[in-house]
């Protein structure tokens, strides 16, 4: 038996919201925007194989890869309810650059965890996978913070709750808006990003944080689309993250006079993103993103709409 899962991109905090809103995302020409992980049975307990355009990025290690650390937690979560891991075989399909703040690390995770959650039958609950998922991610940023796993795994944008036994839920998204998202091709490590931000902020930041992001979920709940649009800011992370990413102020300049509605850095960055709602100009931008922002080879650039599914068992082989 051999189970494959696919687990898309994400943006972290989608500006307005840091650590509590996350957005999964899903390319319009159809690219796989995010990392597959294929379970199949084998004779010993476990081994490890990584392929794909950055698994030469990875620890050299297998027992240093996330999906080690997925192995080792969902054999410990079967543990506890009295069932045992199957001895297996993990592949893993590195397409999302590392450090890239597209949810990289939360990929891998939530396509490991779901590929191994199908080959066991679901022995876990959704509930179960989504702690799970945080708690492995906490061990990568240093902090647990749901905004990429829960996109990831869930589709769509998710409101992090984690109030009253609930995690996550969505919120809607304007389903026609196009959002360019740009990676420069350098890395920028999220536990690093997330030391240069205050340990406390001023009333006035507190009070304009919780302001916009109630905002947000208005509008997006009441499809009021300028209002949502308006408050897509960020004064959380962003004043203090832009100076680690070359030629952001540029992007946003470019932006605005190409009539974006907002710009933004994709979690901890150095991804930036671009939201529009007509097309031809998301087009543009990504044009000019791909002449003016990126710096090498590693970059790339695609116009996404939000993915409502997340992650997806294919089935097939890879
Ligand atoms: N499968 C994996 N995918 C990504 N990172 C991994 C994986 N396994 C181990 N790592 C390590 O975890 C760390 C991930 O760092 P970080 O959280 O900054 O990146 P990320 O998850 O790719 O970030 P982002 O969420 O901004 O895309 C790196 O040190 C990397 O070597
Ligand atoms: N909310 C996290 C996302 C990291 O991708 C941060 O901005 O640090």
């Amino acid at each position: 038996m051999t189970v494959v899962a696919y687990a898309p991109a994400s943006i972290g905090n989608v500006s307005v919201g840091f650590d509590v809103l996350g957005a999964a995302l899903a390319p319009i020409d159809g690219t796989l925007l995010g990392d597959r992980v294929e379970v199949s049975a084998a004779e010993q307990a476990f081994s490890l194989g990584c392929q794909g355009r950055f698994a030469h990025k990875l620890p050299a290690e297998a027992d240093k890869n996330i999906v080690y650390a997925c192995y080792q937690g969902y054999g410990e979560a079967l543990r506890k309810k009295g069932l045992s891991i199957k001895p297996l075989h993990m592949v893993l399909e590195k397409n999302l650059p590392i450090g890239s703040g597209l949810g990289s690390s939360a990929s891998s995770i939530v396509a490991a965890l779901e590929a191994l959650n199908a080959f066991h039958d679901y022995a876990l609950d959704k509930d179960e996978q989504l702690l799970l998922m945080g708690e492995l991610e906490g061990r990568i940023s240093g902090s647990v913070h749901y905004d990429n796993v829960a996109p990831c795994y869930l589709g769509g944008i998710q409101l992090m709750v984690e109030e009253a036994g609930i995690i996550s839920q969505s919120i809607p998204a304007f389903e026609h808006w196009y959002w360019v998202v740009c990676y420069p091709g350098i890395s920028i490590s999220t536990a690093e990003a997330r030391a240069i931000l205050p340990a406390q902020y001023r009333r006035s930041d507190c009070l304009t944080y919780g302001r916009r992001l109630a905002a947000f979920v208005h509008a997006s709940h009441s499809g009021q689309e300028a209002l949502a649009a308006a408050v897509l800011k960020d004064v959380i992370a962003e004043p203090y993250r832009q100076a680690l990413i070359p030629g952001f102020a540029q992007v946003r300049q470019h932006a605005e006079l190409s009539g974006a509605l907002a710009t933004g850095i994709s979690g901890s960055g150095p991804t930036v993103f671009v939201a529009m709602t007509d097309k031809q100009q998301a087009l543009r931008m990504k044009e000019w993103m791909e002449q003016h922002f990126i710096q090498n080879q590693d970059g790339f650039c695609h116009v996404c709409h939000i993915d409502t599914q997340g992650t997806q068992v294919t089935g097939q082989g890879l």
